[in-house]
């Protein structure tokens, strides 16, 4: 969106974007202002006719129903423009939401991992809300005091030339007086703005740890914490606060001399006989509305240079371009069979530090990898680029020989169902979310999909089965049932490939034994590619390749794997059998196993020692 790079190409945007409403609120505005011109000439014609020497009666009503018609006309445009205004700015609001949110889903994962979801959010909405003020203000505060100025210029012409120099000299050293004070004053905004920034950035934090807080019993502690913030924002405010209200006073004081000047200038004028009644009265009443006029519109021009700067600092963080765009002409990913190759694939986050380094791999179709290897030796990379939330430095990712940077981004996500390690889930219903994989599937296929996964029994224990909320984040559900609802969407999906991110690792047995079923019936028929740091969740799988430092330095069945004496595989799975084996207490997993109920526990404990006998006892 070539419109965000700065704040006025974005006000011009949105406003081209609908003419004719803005064609119609100008015309609205100029309208009013030229009439409540007009208002204040009628008064002069009616009081000079009043006080005439030939006092014509009919010319006397016809300079009031002028003056009267003028102050409806005048309000009927204010009202009208008021409410195009109101129209003008809501819609354009939804479709700056719109469009904004349309263009965060563009960006890459990192993005969001350094930004507050909250602060995201309350600035997508803040650019609506600033839209609207600078508009409200350009066409509220700004062009009707310019207007008003203009045709007082040129009824103070007809009635005394000095006058009218003078007068717009007073104004214009006032109002640009005031911006330049004005502007002085900004430091004080931002400061408020910064520390108001910082505490609703801090509440945010507070009320996403609540539970952290409660559990650390730090309530007091964060509160103190709090109120810190809450004073430094006070005193910000209260700076920002004080300098505005000096800068009325002095405006005020300026009126009052000026407004004083003219008066007593237009005084001597008239009793020299060369001005009338109504010249001293419209000279009074728009020497008076124009420096009063030059105080709002100052004050708009300041409060427009500060939303500027505000649009600008959104601007620069969700504008950012997108690195990730599908190529030009790119097509729909033709699904196959779900064969997926790493084709030397160099990758790192940053290009300077590479983390998977000329790595190949063909998996065919329909076959199961395990992916298993020390922490941080770029696992869960290889699944991003698959899905292409990368793109690699050299090399390509290729599914069905297409490369991942040649289709659409879209199409590719539709073909590859991920259940990652923690599924995230939106506050809606556990329909709508297991929904989310196939917005078109019907409540019997959502029904069968929980089925598979082995949720379909808890979902109907809840109190509104599956109309049942699921709380923020899905804080109503525990851990192995959010995760079952994940598996329940990846069955929905349908998808040819299915990528297993530590799907089970942060679960505990007892849990993750409950999904290991779930998952065994999704994997069936399908590609997966699974990241496993439990060996036994991938002891039945086809294959196992164990990368370490960003390079495959093992790759094959896990049963001819540990066979291998020095194999890397043999001793990762030698660590964890023996950690099991150990059930005396010392070890994490003899911990974890000691947690089970028996039936899990001679289940596990089964299925390890087959596969670990099944290899030893082998010549
Ligand atoms: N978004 C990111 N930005 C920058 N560096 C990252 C990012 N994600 C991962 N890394 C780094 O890339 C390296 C590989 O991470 P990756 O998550 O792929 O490893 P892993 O083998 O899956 O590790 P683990 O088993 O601990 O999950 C690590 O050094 C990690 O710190």
């Amino acid at each position: 969106m070539p419109f965000l790079v700065n704040p006025t190409r974005f006000l011009l945007h949105y406003v081209a974007a609908r003419p004719w409403i803005f064609l119609l609120l100008g015309l609205l505005v100029a309208g009013a202002s030229v009439s409540s011109i007009g208002v204040q000439y009628a008064m002069k014609v009616l009081i000079d006719t009043m006080t005439g020497d030939d006092r014509i009666r009919s010319a006397v009503y016809a300079a009031l129903a002028a003056f009267l018609g003028l102050v409806i006309i005048e309000s009927l445009l204010q009202r009208l423009a008021a409410l195009t205004l109101g129209q003008a700015t809501v819609v354009s609001g939804v479709a700056i939401r719109l469009d904004m949110v349309n263009y965060l889903t563009g960006h890459q994962m990192p993005f969001f991992q350094n930004q507050r979801a909250g602060s995201l959010g309350h600035r997508i909405s803040g650019l609506a809300g600033i839209f609207g003020a600078i508009i409200h203000r350009l066409l509220q505060e700004v062009t009707p005091p310019l207007i008003v100025f203009a045709g007082a210029i040129l009824i103070f012409v007809t009635i005394d030339v000095r006058m009218a120099i003078v007068l717009g000299g007073i104004f214009v050293v006032v109002t640009l007086g005031l911006v330049l004070l004005g502007l002085r004053g900004h430091v004080h905004h931002k400061a408020f703005a910064e520390h108001a920034g910082t505490v609703g950035g801090e509440l945010v934090d507070f009320i996403g740890n609540i539970w952290v807080v409660k559990a650390f019993a730090a309530g007091e502690r964060e509160l103190s914490r709090l109120r810190g913030f809450l004073d430094d924002e006070a005193i910000a405010q209260r700076r920002g606060w004080f300098f505005v209200e000096r800068m009325r006073g002095l405006h005020d004081l300026s009126l009052a001399i000026f407004v004083g000047g003219t008066l007593i200038w237009a005084i001597g004028r008239w009793s020299d006989g060369n001005i009338t009644t109504g010249d001293v009265v419209v000279i009074s009443t728009l020497t008076f509305r124009i420096l009063h006029g030059s105080r709002d519109l100052a004050m708009a021009l300041i409060d427009v240079s500060q939303q500027f700067s505000y649009l600008r600092e959104t601007l620069d963080i969700i504008g950012v371009p997108q690195t990730l765009s599908d190529a030009p002409g790119a097509t729909r990913l033709r699904v196959g069979e779900g064969r997926v190759e790493f084709n030397h694939v160099t990758f790192g986050y940053d290009p300077r530090h590479p983390i998977l380094h000329d790595l190949s791999l063909e998996i065919p179709a329909g076959q199961k990898v395990g992916i298993v290897g020390p922490s941080g030796a770029g696992k869960s990379s290889m699944l991003q680029l698959v899905q292409r939330f990368h793109d690699p430095q050299a090399g390509h990712v290729l599914i069905d020989g297409q490369r991942v940077d040649s289709v659409t981004q879209e199409s590719l996500r539709d073909a590859v169902a991920v259940v990652p390690q923690e599924v995230l889930l939106f506050h809606r219903s556990v329909m709508e979310n297991i929904r989310f994989a196939r917005p078109d599937a019907d409540d019997e296929e959502v029904f069968r999909a929980a089925e598979a996964a082995g949720c379909d029994d808890f979902i109907r224990r809840l109190p509104h089965g599956y109309d049942s909320i699921v709380g923020e984040r899905g804080t109503n559900l525990s851990g192995g049932q959010r995760q079952r609802i994940g598996i329940a969407r990846a069955f929905l999906k349908n998808a040819r490939i299915v990528l297993l991110d530590e799907a089970t690792s942060a679960l505990d047995s007892e849990s993750e034994l409950e999904v290991q079923n779930g998952l065994e019936a999704l994997i069936q028929n399908r590609t997966v590619i699974a990241v496993a740091h439990r060996l036994s969740t991938i002891v039945n799988f086809d294959r196992v390749v164990v990368v370490s430092e960003g390079r495959v330095i093992e790759d094959g069945p896990p049963q001819q794997l540990l066979r291998r004496p020095d194999g890397a595989f043999r001793a990762l799975w030698v660590m964890q059998v023996e950690g099991l084996d150990r059930s005396s207490g010392i070890s994490a997993a003899g911990e974890r196993l000691r947690a089970l109920s028996e039936r899990s526990r001679a289940r596990v404990q089964r299925m390890m020692r087959s596969a670990w006998h099944g290899v030893t006892e082998r010549p």
